[in-house]
């Protein structure tokens, strides 16, 4: 029976058709996979046709409409068609004989020419090596390790006439389109080596060598642009837009990630923001649900409720309702607190940690600032584990913390933990710490850690105490954890060692590098925010590898706007508001960021006042479903790891960016000062890196120092 695949590229086109067009489009693809090829290419309304003698006979036509027009490719290997264009009919053939489809002789993928285009502009003959540079982009990489990076003959000519990383961009419609991609790592400065290893490898098949004549294999070889259709339902929801591209389009490195059979131990995928994490840990779950001993469970971790609820819609998404029985899906601290539960039912998680502390050093009169003793038990007592005063006198015990601490000072610090400690043991409400300390205590009893497989997302947030669980949870052994983080997005002042917690992914560490959120306009402006910095590797101690991100996106740059004081600053941002929403973008695919919980609020009942639908949100108490019809208004921190069209950034200032009053003075620690100074960078850097199409940032007074230029 024949095969229909469509190539994502004609999506786009498909939300031009009109209703009518869509349908018959509908009813020509249910041809294709209920009738025998015979009576399929003698359909009378199908009219499929090839293109005029000395054209690619691999490429038909077919009528959709009195106005519109398929165009496929039909491998003479095999049955499967491929959909690779919806045009209107005047247009269609002129368009089918201009491009070239072919096969990558190295990565095995079907590509795409603009055949017609490239033949205008490139020599036939190499153009003679004068021996010095000409100051093209690719001067530096040989003929020899671009034909071995699969950049064929026609190209590697072409390439030879460009003058800078930017004309190549501008060529991007007309050249194949992962060759393109290796193109564009080799322009970015990447070594041959590392393109090979991380655009090439990961395109060429499993199995098998390529054959450039085997299309059929090709087409199915090519998993990022092309879904070979399955059953009704999925056509029906591709061709009915209700799809998202993530479940099926993977690009080859998310996909080597998600589905590579196993992982001898913790693995760890980083990459900056919109790069796929959360999209590669999704299509983790699923493999490892999909792969799972009988007894096994697996158990997909984020920070908060938003976010947890966040991935439990899309995993449903993706898979099968009775693998998802397999999964939890749950916040970190909650899987501490149900553990802790099945001892003690009717305990409870308390919020007011920091204020117990400051309260106990006042009545110790201890002389430090409000914070300090909170900050010694989060830091040092408890990501440590220090159990006893001699364990807090050792000289290495507060190894990284720059204000030192004379031994009677010590004690009398140690003293006012205990108290603090022993006070809220008291009740039956523990702070987050002590949950996992006694969650980790009891997993470490069972004889079954609870979990095959622990998949982490937002991990660059975790304390070591969260990961003490996660690392308890899961069984050890291969596939036990998979972590997804960015340490650059990290916004909460804990720094993690995996090899001090027994988590080693030596060797299992993989970066992605392909944004598939924000426009490149934004990015790069974002970038600026956190430039320049090196920042630590995630649960390591070496530097992040530096590697700038791609993106698939283009759009307007973000609008920029400071304001005299408070009041105009919202009134401006009512009109910004008012205006994407009159642009046709959806209220709840607006977001707008306010720097605390009382500017949150101010803001929302400010847009509220001048009519525009708007909710305050707080992704630790709601879902992101919740409110659906509103602009949501939430902290910087609740942007956190979601996305939106729109996002407008306020309160820029630099009176709360950096916010003082949550930065350790230097005076008491210059380390966890620049930390805290950090966390708040990273902040403006998540929040602004929400935004899909559209970024507006504002503030009143003098502008935050983190802002850009
Ligand atoms: N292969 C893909 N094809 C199409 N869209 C993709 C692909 N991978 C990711 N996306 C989309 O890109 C966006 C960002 O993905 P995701 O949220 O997984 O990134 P992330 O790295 O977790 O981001 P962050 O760290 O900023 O939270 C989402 O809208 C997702 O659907």
């Amino acid at each position: 029976m024949p095969q229909l695949a469509i190539d994502a590229t004609c999506l786009p086109q498909y939300d031009k058709l009109d209703r009518p067009t869509r349908e018959r489009l509908r009813e020509a693809t249910r041809k294709f996979r209920e009738l025998p090829l015979d009576a399929l290419l003698a359909h009378p309304d199908l009219r499929i046709r090839s293109l005029p003698a000395g054209q690619d006979p691999r490429v038909r036509t077919f009528r959709i409409s009195d106005s519109w027009t398929g165009v496929m490719l039909a491998p003479e290997s095999g049955e499967t068609f491929l959909l690779v264009h919806l045009l209107p009919r005047d247009t269609a053939e002129g368009w089918a004989q201009d491009h070239r489809h072919d096969v990558n002789g190295v990565m095995g993928t079907l590509e795409r020419r603009d055949a017609a285009a490239l033949e205008k502009t490139v020599p036939e003959e190499p153009a003679p090596r004068s021996g010095e540079a000409r100051g093209g982009p690719f001067d530096g990489v040989s003929d020899g390790d671009l034909e071995r990076l699969g950049v064929d003959p026609e190209i590697r000519r072409f390439v030879r006439t460009l003058s800078s990383p930017a004309e190549l961009h501008a060529w991007r419609p007309a050249l194949p389109q992962d060759q393109f991609e290796v193109l564009t790592a080799l322009a970015e400065g990447h070594p041959v080596r590392r393109v090979q290893e991380e655009v090439v490898a990961p395109r060429r098949p499993r199995v098998g060598a390529v054959s450039t004549d085997d299309y059929d294999a090709a087409i199915r070889n090519t998993r990022e642009r092309v879904i070979v259709v399955g059953d009704d339902q999925e056509i029906e929801d591709v061709l009915a837009g209700e799809f998202n591209a993530w479940r099926v389009f993977l690009h080859p490195k998310q996909r080597d990630l998600a589905y590579r059979p196993r992982f001898g131990g913790p693995a760890k995928v980083t990459g900056g923001p919109g790069t796929g994490k959360t999209v590669v840990a999704l299509h983790r779950v699923k493999h490892l649900a999909e792969n799972l001993p009988l007894d096994g469970r697996i158990l997909l971790t984020s920070f908060t409720n938003a976010l947890v609820e966040s991935l439990k819609g899309n995993l449903a998404l993706l898979l099968d309702p009775a693998l998802l029985d397999d999964v939890d899906v749950l916040t970190i601290d909650k899987v501490a607190l149900d553990v802790v539960r099945r001892t003690h039912p009717d305990i409870r998680l308390r919020t007011d940690t920091r204020g117990v502390f400051a309260k106990i050093a006042r009545q110790h009169g201890l002389p430090y600032p409000p914070d300090f003793l909170y900050s010694e038990y989060r830091h040092v007592v408890m990501a440590q584990q220090i159990t006893t005063l001699e364990g807090y006198l050792d000289p290495d015990a507060r190894r990284g913390r720059s204000t030192a601490l004379a031994a009677d000072q010590r004690r009398a610090v140690w003293h006012a933990i205990s108290e603090a400690r022993a006070l809220m043991r008291t009740g039956r409400a523990l702070p987050a710490e002590e949950m996992h300390a006694e969650a980790a205590r009891l997993l470490a009893e069972r004889p079954e850690p609870p979990y095959t497989s622990v998949v982490v997302d937002e991990a660059q947030d975790l304390h070591p105490m969260q990961w003490r669980t996660l690392r308890a949870a899961a069984r050890e052994g291969p596939d036990d954890l998979f972590i997804a983080g960015d340490n650059r997005q990290r916004i909460y002042d804990n720094t993690v060692s995996f090899k001090r917690l027994g988590i080693n992914v030596v060797g299992r560490s993989y970066p992605l590098r392909v944004n598939y959120r924000t426009t490149r306009q934004i990015l790069d402006w974002a970038g600026g925010i956190v430039g320049g910095r090196t920042t630590e590797e995630l649960g390591g101690s070496a530097p992040e590898p530096e590697g700038a991100d791609r993106c698939v996106l283009s759009g307007p740059p973000p609008r920029l706007h400071g304001a005299a004081d408070e009041p105009a600053e919202l009134d401006a941002l009512a009109e910004q508001v008012r205006a994407w929403l009159a642009e046709g973008i959806a209220p709840a695919d607006v977001c707008v960021t306010a720097r605390t919980n009382r500017q949150r609020d101010a803001v929302a009942a400010h847009l509220r006042a001048r009519s525009l639908p708007a909710a305050a949100f707080n992704p630790r108490e709601q879902a992101v479903t919740d409110a659906a019809g509103s602009v949501r208004v939430t902290t910087m921190h609740g942007a956190k790891g979601l996305e939106f069209r729109a996002v407008a950034v306020t309160g820029a200032t630099a009176a709360s960016l950096p916010f003082m009053d949550h930065v350790t003075p230097a005076e008491q620690d210059e380390n966890q000062h620049r930390a805290d100074l950090e966390a708040q960078r990273s902040l403006l850097y998540v929040a602004c890196t929400r935004a899909r199409e559209r970024l507006y940032v504002s503030w009143h007074g003098t502008p935050s120092p983190f802002l850009p230029g």
